[in-house]
């Protein structure tokens, strides 16, 4: 007989059913006395891509900050595979928004992106050739010996994809990362984090302020509001996959989900 899932959960250090994997538990944060994160709760599956909007200063980075281990959560947990973040987890890539600040301005674009493997047990042939696959893939291989302050905002931010792509992450967790971008390379890399998310099996957890954006990228789309912020709504995104620019935002459920999201944050 099968086990419920509560059940199934291996080890005495596991907290969460291991078909989740991430886990957001009752998580609070609270900066000094001001709670900003009220009592949060959803589940993420293997593989799946989750989109997160909610309102300016509602708490979304602050709830990455909590899943990437970069800030320890006020109460409640944060799990990944069931387990507890307590760090940055080695499993996972995080592209914020902010690119000044996530390159590093005195190695070239080819060092940036091959920053994060240099501690991986990987063949230096084979680092490079990811290296070389990811920039490509951004549109990027012209600018493999040039430094950061010498690209534009947008070619920067494709750099910050790059250099998570070519990781290979298990889990990606993205704060608006298209944000700086124009439209034209914002519907390109939407794309590319599709394929990747197929390729790959990646899972994503995306945040932004476009809900087209959501709605066009997610399985499920989490709508935060309220403070300290809670999840109004977790809305179901079934439009047929393989997705396209075109043919998908025509959609007429296209049209209500979106309606659907932006009537839960405006209220
Ligand atoms: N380190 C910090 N110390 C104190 N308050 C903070 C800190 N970081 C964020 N806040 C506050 O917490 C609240 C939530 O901020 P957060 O950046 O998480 O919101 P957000 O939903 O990501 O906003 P936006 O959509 O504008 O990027 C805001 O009121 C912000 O001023």
């Amino acid at each position: 007989m099968t086990n419920s899932i509560e059940e199934r959960i291996t080890s005495p250090g596991d907290l969460a059913p291991i078909e989740s994997r991430l886990s957001i538990r009752s998580l609070h944060k609270s900066y000094g006395a001001k709670p900003v994160i009220g009592d949060l709760s959803f589940e993420v599956a293997p593989g799946e891509f989750v989109c997160v909007v909610g309102p300016s200063g509602v708490g979304k980075t602050t709830l990455l900050k909590c899943l990437s281990g970069l800030i320890p959560p006020s109460g409640g947990d944060a799990l990944l595979d069931g387990r507890r973040i307590d760090g940055p987890p080695r499993e996972m890539a995080l592209v914020f928004q902010d690119y000044t600040r996530s390159l590093m301005p005195w190695l070239t674009v080819e060092r940036n992106v091959l920053l994060p493997l240099r501690g991986s047990d990987l063949p230096r042939a084979e680092r490079r050739e990811r290296v070389v696959r990811a920039l490509a893939e951004v549109g990027l291989s012209e600018a493999v010996a040039k430094y950061p302050w010498q690209l534009s905002g947008g070619m920067q931010q494709r750099v910050a994809i790059a250099r998570a792509i070519a990781y290979q992450p298990e889990i990606m967790l993205m704060d608006e990362p298209f944000a700086s971008l124009d439209a034209q390379t914002r519907f390109d890399l939407e794309d590319l984090l599709l394929r990747v998310r197929d390729d790959l099996g990646v899972t994503i957890l995306f945040v932004t302020h476009d809900i087209d954006e959501a709605v066009y990228l997610a399985d499920r789309v989490i709508v935060l509001g309220e403070s300290p912020c809670r999840v109004l709504e977790i809305v179901d995104v079934d439009l047929p996959r393989p997705r396209d620019q075109i043919t998908t935002r025509s959609l007429p459920a296209f049209a209500s989900l979106r309606t659907r999201v932006l009537t839960l944050i405006r209220h």
